[in-house]
């Protein structure tokens, strides 16, 4: 097998206001790639994990500098598509300070990516791997890019090559009630689904307390494991051997965005080793350490990670 882990999705580039100022008024802002799906495979690649992002990006400097952020920490990108025309999606970001909440303004229509084909990619070399990771972004943004990560879905299932979906609702591009659509077949196959406990509600319809949530999600899809994050209440795990509430700490927050998605790393990191339960802690662990720094893909070398457990473990 070639890869742990292959996926797709839209590159971007994050410009993100400084603390204290506010997008209309701001003059300077802080320049970042990101990616739900780069973000994941970047994160376990720097594990250790061999694994492979595919996108369509337009050739020019903005792409060479998401290709650089993802590549240099070891994510295989050959299998990117790049094309003459078009232009890079943005996003810029509002940080948010209490009691004003965050704010995301996307800038994403008419990319290459948006129009993607399944006969674009190579579909050989991204099914000989362990996991395929999907999430409900890239499914969210068109018709062509649902249908791509169908295509995706149905061939690792044809395959017998494991499924890890995230449902990652993201209200700004669809309803609950289309991202059931799309996303329900595709849960229905995975291996392992990650869907926080407010997505439960908005996409599933499902509203039960605490972990009660994530094992009725798990029962409702058919799926082996269900990992569902719930703010500072916890994080649940719902599997056929039971379910299991793992408390949260607070920590000083530099830059949120890619804590999300650190996690999902962490814990696809134990899950491929077969310890779902040790995954989520350092999904835990390394979620906490991307708040830590500026950027969308978290740095975390698999011994700082080994490191902090077991100091976690001896106090
Ligand atoms: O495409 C979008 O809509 C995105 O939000 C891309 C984001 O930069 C990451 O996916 C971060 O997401 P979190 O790790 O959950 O903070």
């Amino acid at each position: 097998m070639t890869y742990d882990l292959t996926t797709i999705g839209e590159g971007q580039i994050r410009f993100t206001c400084e603390r204290g100022e506010r997008l209309q008024t701001a003059r300077s802002l802080r320049f970042t790639a990101a990616g739900s799906e780069a973000n994941v495979s970047g994160l376990l690649s720097e594990l250790g994990r061999s694994t492979a992002w595919t996108t369509k990006l337009p050739k020019g400097e903005l792409a060479d500098k998401i290709a650089l952020e993802y590549s240099a920490v070891g994510v295989d990108m050959s299998h990117v598509v790049m094309t003459d025309h078009g232009r890079v999606a943005l996003y810029f970001l509002e940080p948010g300070e209490f009691p004003l909440p965050g704010k995301v303004t996307y800038d994403r229509e008419y990319t290459p990516f948006r129009d993607i084909v399944p006969e674009e990619f190579n579909w050989d070399a991204l099914l000989d791997t362990r996991v395929v990771f999907l999430t409900g972004i890239t499914a969210a943004l068109t018709d062509n890019t649902a249908r791509v990560v169908r295509y995706f879905a149905d061939a690792a299932a044809e395959r017998g090559v494991d499924i890890a979906l995230d449902v990652n609702f993201r209200s700004l591009l669809w309803s609950g009630e289309k991202a059931r659509e799309v996303l329900e077949p595709i849960a229905r196959t995975a291996s392992i689904l990650f869907c926080s406990r407010s997505d439960a509600r908005i996409v599933f319809g499902i509203d039960g307390e605490g972990v009660d949530s994530s094992h009725a999600l798990r029962e409702e899809m058919g799926v082996p494991t269900v990992v569902s994050t719930d703010g500072r209440n916890g994080t649940y795990l719902s599997t056929a051997e039971g379910d299991k509430t793992y408390e949260i700490r607070s920590v000083p927050v530099i830059d949120r965005p890619g804590a999300g998605d650190s996690f999902v790393a962490g814990t696809l990191h134990g899950w491929l080793d077969g310890d779902v339960d040790r995954g989520i802690q350092m999904g835990t662990k390394v979620a906490q350490f991307a708040l830590t720094h500026h950027g969308d893909l978290t740095h975390v070398r698999a011994a700082e990670l080994e490191g902090s457990l077991s100091s976690d473990i001896v106090r």
